[in-house]
């Protein structure tokens, strides 16, 4: 039975599901748009301030049926994110097959740091210092978003923009308890440096998931 369920898994026909729920995309470029959220448990990418540490281990979350979980998003809206944990720790060709076949547009927020699997509308890429994205990752971003933490973040910030393609919009987000301190330094940042956007946390201002 084990055995058939990791089978399942790692055809990325079944997924650890940890949570899933319909809000405004609060970041980056989709921001303010309706979408419903399929949270992936997994992650080892290890960032001190994750927001969603709870996602970390995969055995907390059920393996889920991906059709399952396509049946249910196609209910709540035409535009459905992918977030985590880390969805790349997983094989998304299934899931994002099956949400394409039903005429969604599909979303991911990923940090890259595993093979680059599914098919995407939007790409989302938040490189973290522990644990590298891969060359897929930069080619396909649509958005980099770097979240700054200290001051040592716009150098990496910088480095990463440089290994993005050239279409990939620019996005620097404050780490949320850090946010007074960091949002005049990128304020600042992205005056001097206007190929930089500001991306902020909007959902936990308006107090929605
Ligand atoms: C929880 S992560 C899940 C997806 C993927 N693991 C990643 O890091 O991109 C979703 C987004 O939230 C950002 N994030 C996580 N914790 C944050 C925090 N404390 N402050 C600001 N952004 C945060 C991540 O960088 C990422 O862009
Ligand atoms: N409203 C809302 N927008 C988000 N954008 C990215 C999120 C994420 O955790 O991946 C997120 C989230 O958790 N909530
Ligand atoms: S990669 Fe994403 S989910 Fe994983 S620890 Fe970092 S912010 Fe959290
Ligand atoms: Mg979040």
């Amino acid at each position: 039975m084990k055995e058939m369920i990791q089978l399942q898994i790692d055809r990325g026909e079944m997924l650890p599901l940890m949570e899933e729920f319909y809000t405004i995309q609060g970041e980056g470029y989709h921001k303010g748009t309706a979408a419903y959220f399929i949270r992936i448990g997994g992650c080892d990418v290890g960032c001190h301030w994750c927001d969603v540490k709870e996602s970390w281990n995969a055995n907390l979350h059920p393996p889920t049926e991906t059709v399952n979980i396509v049946e249910n998003a196609k209910k709540y809206s035409d535009t459905i994110v992918v977030t985590g944990g880390e969805p790349l720790m997983w094989d998304m060709t299934v899931l994002t097959e099956r949400l394409k076949d039903k005429g969604l547009q599909v979303h991911i927020e990923t940090s890259g740091a595993y093979k680059f699997t599914g098919t995407w509308d939007w790409v989302c890429l938040s490189p973290k210092k522990t644990k590298l994205p891969t060359e897929e990752a930069y080619e396909k971003a649509d958005e980099l978003k770097m979240i700054i933490y200290n001051k040592d973040d716009f150098r990496f910030a910088e480095e990463q923009a440089a290994k993005v393609n050239k279409d990939c919009i620019l996005y620097l987000q404050p780490e949320w308890s850090k946010r007074d301190k960091v949002v005049p330094e990128i304020v600042d940042y992205v005056m001097a440096n206007p190929k930089w956007k500001v991306s902020l946390q909007t959902h936990k201002y308006l107090n929605i998931p």
